[in-house]
């Protein structure tokens, strides 16, 4: 929930950071003229508790290269002239797939990536097959709902479904519940009707007509007279009238259907309450037990959770990519070093629209990602995608361009929650989500210049060759095959968004499996031989006979990164080689 307190965020003042100066550049860069993320930007990064902010990147915001406006007919004879320039809609591609082999896969050829919510509605094996083979590039587990048992099946599932696909893989993000207030379990829904009194207390076990429980025993003490509670985010909101030892009293401002365990939120205020919760470090070890890869960690507030989180997997020996959620009102000041600290953030808008005013749900989306892709992190953007198709068998108008507009601003990953977790129609859910991304992809015109070349080449060979592999593919118009063990330059190659796809070849199963995620990236699993030139050629011949190359063809091959596999640790190359 949230939570409660972060009035001080919009109003308080922050103490002088004196090693935040590109923290401070870097925000000024994204800060828009006005409004609510104008102020927060504005404010200096909090310091972590840990002490200095790392930055290694300017934050520069880069925007997809977008197709220029056409001109308007003024006149009447420039009206066939702009008839005739519209000619392309006729030929808008067809996306029904007529190639063969592994090309014809909806994961393989689609760059954006697409995580699915399993439950209820997808939670069997036929699901998660026919899910995994209509495009999910990930599946996520909340731990909000279910039990140990249940996302123990669902993981086993996954692993089943990877285990015997020659030509596709599935990663598994574990997401937390964290410090979320709710509501507890009624009998059946109750209906709420505006002008109605209803009252929440800390009491357990209460769900009557009039009253049910929260299960956060502060809530008392952090709600206020005249705060507006959201019930998820926003769906119904009541209005704090008076408070006891044990329980505060509503009046119901927007009415509607009350169900069992529903998000409580409080508009302006985040909760006093640690990010990570004694059942997340419970439900991070159950991670942990089952190598999941991915952990998306709900209402971080400062990069120091972030570090804790590391520094526990690092004892525990466990390799897992941490995303944070971006959901929280505190985390705006500390976006920066909160995205540093991580691998990736997901722009958790559910949470985010109900802590902040919804209107800064999309700006602050699209800074969320600039910010992720000029640090080289993963980023996702979730939550009501496709809400209509929980109950609908086809999408609103609005919801596609939701999505268009994810893939333009460059996101790796678009998710479904309900829609795929408790949804009538999650298969065509995730096939419109496949559809729209892949009509958009194909309208996102040329190479995107990386803004932060200049630093990026200070701080790794690899990143000088990541660039240049990307410039000579897209002059070339080529895919990119790329070796990699622990999936580093795979990752850095995705950051600069070639317009071919990257066919990342990995050792590494548990790799193959968290490039999944990564936008533009094709993981494949194969054996590396002691002889260079053998892999190469098997994997050329594997690219060919998926359909994936066709003979004549040029493809751009990397050898770079941070362990070399067969070059002595001073030679990177890129090369082109032809069919
Ligand atoms: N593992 C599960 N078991 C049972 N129901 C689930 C499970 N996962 C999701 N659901 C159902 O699907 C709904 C939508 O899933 P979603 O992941 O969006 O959860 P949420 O509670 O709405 O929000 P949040 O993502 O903020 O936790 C949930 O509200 C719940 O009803
Ligand atoms: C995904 C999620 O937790 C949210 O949107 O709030």
């Amino acid at each position: 929930m949230a939570q409660v307190a972060a009035a001080r965020l919009i109003h308080g003042s922050f103490a002088a950071n004196p090693g935040s100066e590109s923290v401070q550049n870097g925000a000024e860069k994204l800060k828009p003229s006005c409004g609510f993320v104008a102020k927060v930007l504005a404010q200096p990064e909090k310091m972590s508790r840990r002490g200095a902010v790392h930055v290694s990147v300017p934050i520069t915001a880069r925007r997809p290269t977008r197709v220029e406006a056409q001109a308007l007919p003024v006149s009447l004879e420039d009206v066939p002239k702009a008839e005739e320039q519209n000619q392309y809609l006729k030929g808008i591609p067809q996306l029904e797939d007529t190639s063969a082999g592994m090309w014809s896969k909806p994961t393989i050829r689609r760059k954006t990536k697409i995580v699915c919510t399993i439950g209820p509605s997808t939670n069997t094996r036929e699901m998660i097959w026919k899910l995994a083979e209509a495009g999910m590039n990930v599946a996520r587990l909340n731990m909000s709902h279910g039990d140990h048992a249940s996302h123990q099946k669902v993981i086993d599932l996954v692993k089943e479904y990877n285990a015997q696909a020659k030509d596709n893989v599935i990663a598994i993000m574990l997401d937390t519940k964290g410090p979320e207030v709710r509501s507890g379990d009624l009998p059946q829904p109750i209906t709420l009707t505006p002008g109605q009194e209803f009252t929440f207390t800390i009491q357990r076990g209460v769900g009557t007509a009039d009253c049910v429980s929260v299960n956060y025993d502060d809530f008392v003490n952090d709600v206020e007279v005249g705060d507006m509670l959201l019930v998820d985010g926003g769906m119904m909101s009541l209005l704090v009238k008076s408070k006891t030892e044990d329980s505060v009293k509503c009046e119901v401002v927007d009415g509607g259907e009350l169900k069992s365990r529903r998000h409580l939120n409080v508009r302006g205020k985040s909760a006093t309450l640690p990010s990570i919760t004694e059942k997340d470090w419970d439900d991070i070890k159950f991670g942990v037990d089952n190598n999941v890869d991915f952990y998306a960690v709900s209402f971080v507030k400062d990069a120091a959770v972030v570090h804790e989180l590391k520094n526990y997997l690092k004892e525990a020996g466990a390799d897992i990519h941490v995303i944070v959620k971006i959901e929280s009102a505190d985390s705006i000041p500390n976006l920066h070093s909160i995205i540093t600290a991580s691998d990736g953030a997901m722009v958790a808008r559910g949470d985010l629209g109900a802590e902040l005013p919804i209107e800064e749900v999309p700006l602050l989306q699209e800074q969320i990602i600039n910010m992720c892709r000029s640090m080289g992190k993963a980023v996702i953007v979730a939550t009501n995608m496709l809400e209509s198709m929980i109950v609908h068998p086809t999408p609103t108008r609005a919801e596609v361009s939701d999505i268009a507009i994810a893939v333009r601003e460059g996101a790796d990953a678009v998710m479904l929650s309900g829609e795929t977790a408790h949804g009538k129609f999650p298969l065509k859910a995730v096939k419109v989500m496949h559809t729209v991304s892949l009509r958009t992809e194909a309208t996102i015109a040329g190479p995107q210049t990386p803004t932060n070349l200049g630093l990026a080449f200070k701080n790794h060979m690899s990143e000088m060759f990541a660039y240049h592999a990307t410039m000579m593919s897209n002059t070339l118009g080529t895919s990119i095959v790329v070796f990699t063990r622990t999936g580093f330059m795979a990752i850095l190659l995705s950051h600069y968004r070639p317009s071919g796809t990257i066919f990342a070849f990995t050792n590494d199963k548990r790799i193959q499996q968290r490039l999944a995620l990564y936008q533009g990236v094709c993981p494949i699993y194969m054996q590396f031989l002691a002889d260079a030139e053998e892999t190469f050629t098997n994997a050329l011949g594997f690219l060919q006979k998926q359909g994936m190359m066709k003979q004549g063809e040029q493809i751009a091959l990397v050898q770079s990164g941070r362990q070399p596999i067969w070059r002595s640790q001073s030679t990177h190359n890129i090369q082109v080689r032809q069919f």
